[in-house]
């Protein structure tokens, strides 16, 4: 296993704080305050309970930083995040499976909550559970026109539940969210412009930063009060119901992700990840 370690250095030649941990690195530009935070868990960033553990231990860290805007990317070529780390849903253990479910909530809880505005920049692939990290910010710039986008749950046999639906509506409408969950479809860039499910799209990674950049600078002159109780109402329902339901919906997906269906369909989905050339599965299963 890897050594993990948590380092904050400040380079005085570029004015960044870096914060590095294994599968995370955070760099806050001391000017502006806005953090570049790069996903870096090869090959593909899935999201699995340490990564997920990291994610919240960072995102409170730059809130008691009182960070002035968040900037989610991916430090790999091609994949911005796969999504839920599969191995966690398949063959489960159901005690760790309870974990990571109730990681998993509160990750989002997190994320959904930030009392700092967040952009994604979407520099590779992005299905399902990580289609969500990038929903769940405040704002969505997608590079280049090679990646796909989308929540392909269907696809393998699973579906997502009620707040990760909600948090998809909020963004695209009821209409759009239920045709791309229920056909698990993966949009190309143009596609997800069209759709709402990124805000700008643009040719290369440095440019899109600029965008996310000039999306926070937005709030360089709004009182990050009236930004956060503005967030806070426009989000309270679909945060209280995970609240009041937090328990319910750890213990139905424990059970339901083991049944035997599920499990036959994550197995088929496992193989058919392996047989199909590299890259080659989003877009030939739509
Ligand atoms: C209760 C239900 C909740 C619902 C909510 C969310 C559900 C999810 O998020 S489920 C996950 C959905 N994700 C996917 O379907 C992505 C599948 N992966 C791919 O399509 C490709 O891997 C991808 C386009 C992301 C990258 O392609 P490549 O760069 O060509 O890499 P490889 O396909 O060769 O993959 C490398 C390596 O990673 C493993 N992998 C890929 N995705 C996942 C994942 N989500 N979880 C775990 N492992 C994953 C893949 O099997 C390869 O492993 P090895 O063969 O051992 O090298």
């Amino acid at each position: 296993m890897l050594r993990r370690y948590i380092s904050y250095t400040t380079n005085k030649f570029t004015n960044c704080r870096h914060v590095s941990q294994s599968m995370l690195q955070s760099t806050v530009d001391e000017k502006s305050g806005i953090a570049t935070v790069t996903m870096n868990k090869p090959p593909v960033n899935s999201l699995n309970l340490e990564f997920l553990e990291e994610i919240i231990t960072l995102l409170n860290k730059l809130q008691k930083d009182k960070v002035r805007g968040m900037i989610l990317t991916s430090g790999l070529q091609k994949v911005f995040c796969a999504g839920l780390d599969i191995k966690e849903l398949y063959k489960p253990n159901p005690d760790r499976l309870t974990k990571f479910w109730t990681t998993l909530q509160d990750t989002w809880l997190s994320l959904y909550t930030t009392s700092f505005p967040t952009v994604s920049v979407i520099n590779g692939h992005s299905p399902a559970g990580g289609c969500m990290l990038a929903m769940s910010c405040d704002y969505r710039v997608m590079v280049g026109q090679n990646y796909r986008i989308g929540f392909n749950e269907a696809k393998l046999g699973i579906f997502a539940p009620k707040w990760f639906q909600n948090t998809i509506i909020a963004v695209i409408g009821q209409r759009k969210a239920e045709v791309s969950l229920t056909t698990g479809k993966m949009y190309t860039t143009d596609e997800a412009l069209q759709i709402g499910l990124v805000d700008e799209t643009c040719a290369d990674a440095d440019s899109a930063l600029k965008k996310g950049t000039h999306f926070l600078n937005n709030f360089q002159n709004i009182s990050p009060w009236a930004y956060k109780m503005t967030k806070d109402i426009n989000r309270q329902s679909t945060i209280q119901w995970l609240i009041d339901n937090k328990q319910k919906d750890v213990d139905f997906t424990v059970e339901y992700m083991q049944s035997p269906g599920v499990q036959k369909n994550l197995e088929l989905y496992l193989q058919s990840l392996k047989s199909l050339p590299p890259l080659k599965l989003i877009s030939e299963i739509n």
